[in-house]
């Protein structure tokens, strides 16, 4: 079996294509696979550190509304989709899969183009862009909630799949977690803004540091653009209850050591933080398309599962409260934990592999 996998620009895209692909090599361990991102884009560090190999192509993003950026945009995109199809053409696959980002935009058109068999994930209640103008030419559209099925047209190529995390979140042990992470028995908060860091939680996250009363430990991932500049604001205003990191390689173990999670509302956090049967406060980032990520954080804290603070609203001191009054009420830990547990939808992975062998055989 020979598959293309494409996905990229963020986290939020490229871990559901590794999970995928981790998915095709352990039930098929011969199945060849090769990714196809752009050189700036977080897939170039994070896809061969996985172990796959990545081919770049020449790709930009557009606007929703007709603009000069868009016509340059559509130059790009003709150098894009020539590339592409070289690539294509080259490896000869038998399904080409897309996970969204602009990147899939000409990979999974000119392979629909080319005859061979497509198929999208979307993570989000509120479709991308490249996805709904993808929906039109591939074969299957895996969507995530139900919700998704109104924003595309062709009802009858899509199937709920739920969104694909990587096993090493389903496997964690939590002695090693903790043994990495804990640095004593305090709990331990973990407060992340998704793949690429969050200007507004990194700032309330500062001043929780500085005047932590060393009541719980910290792990702040502040995203790789943002980390110097907190380092300098925070200076020696920190104790050994903190650590602070541009961005971890090891999520599922950070993750599974955390009592707390304060993190943005990207579709494929949520996923992780549900399939460890977190409690979490979330903080859906406020530019996103359509506000997608204030739907996610309103659906899991419906569950009970959740407490969302809109980004307009945070403060270090609203954030510090929510934490407190979390810790110093074990039941309803417990029981957001529970909750947490119960949103969970692990068998994406599953759905995901027998829909596409079905595709390719058929
Ligand atoms: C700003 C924006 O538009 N973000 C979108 C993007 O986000 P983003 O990439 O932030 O998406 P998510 O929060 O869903 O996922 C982040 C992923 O990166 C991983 N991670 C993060 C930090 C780190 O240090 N190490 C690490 O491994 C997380 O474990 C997770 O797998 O895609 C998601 C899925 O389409 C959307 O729901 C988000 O709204």
């Amino acid at each position: 079996m020979k598959v293309i996998i494409s996905g990229g620009g963020t986290g939020g895209h490229i871990y559901p294509a590794i999970a995928i692909a981790d998915k095709i090599k352990k039930e098929n361990p011969k199945a060849e696979i090769l990714f196809i991102g752009t050189e700036k884009g977080l897939e170039a560090d994070v896809v061969p550190k996985a172990g796959y190999k990545l081919e770049t192509i020449t790709v930009s993003y557009l606007k929703r509304k007709i603009s000069i950026h868009n016509i340059k945009s559509a130059a790009m995109l003709m150098k894009g989709l020539f590339e592409a199809r070289g690539i294509i053409k080259k490896f000869n696959p038998d399904i080409v899969i897309g996970t969204g980002g602009f990147v899939c935009g000409p990979v999974l058109f000119i392979a629909s183009k080319m005859g061979i068999r497509t198929l999208i994930h979307e993570q989000n209640v509120y479709p991308g862009l490249t996805n709904k103008i993808l929906g039109k030419y591939v074969d299957r559209i895996a969507i995530s909630f139900d919700e998704a099925k109104k924003y595309f047209k062709e009802k009858g190529k899509i199937f709920v799949s739920g969104n694909p995390i990587r096993e090493d979140f389903l496997k964690v042990d939590l002695a090693k977690a903790n043994l990495k992470y804990k640095k004593s028995d305090l709990p331990l908060i973990l407060i992340v803004g998704g793949s690429g860091g969050s200007l507004s939680i990194n700032n309330a996250a500062i001043e929780l540091i500085k005047n932590n009363k060393n009541s719980y430990q910290i792990l702040l991932v502040t995203g790789k653009g943002h980390y110097n500049d907190v380092i300098n604001r925070i200076g020696n205003k920190t104790s050994d209850l903190v650590s602070i990191k541009p961005y971890l390689d090891d999520m599922p173990l950070a993750l599974k050591a955390c009592d707390i999670i304060v993190c943005s509302a990207g579709a494929i956090s949520i996923s992780e933080i549900t399939a460890l049967g977190k409690p979490s406060i979330l903080i859906p980032k406020a530019y996103t398309a359509e506000n997608h990520q204030e739907y996610n954080a309103k659906a899991l804290e419906a569950q009970g599962a959740a407490i969302t603070i809109k980004e307009k609203d945070l403060n270090p001191k609203l954030l510090s409260e929510k934490v407190e009054s979390l810790l110093t009420n074990k039941t309803k830990l417990k029981e957001m934990e529970i909750k947490s547990s119960n949103a969970a939808k692990v068998n994406a992975l599953e759905i995901i592999y027998s829909e596409m062998t079905r595709l390719i055989k058929g």
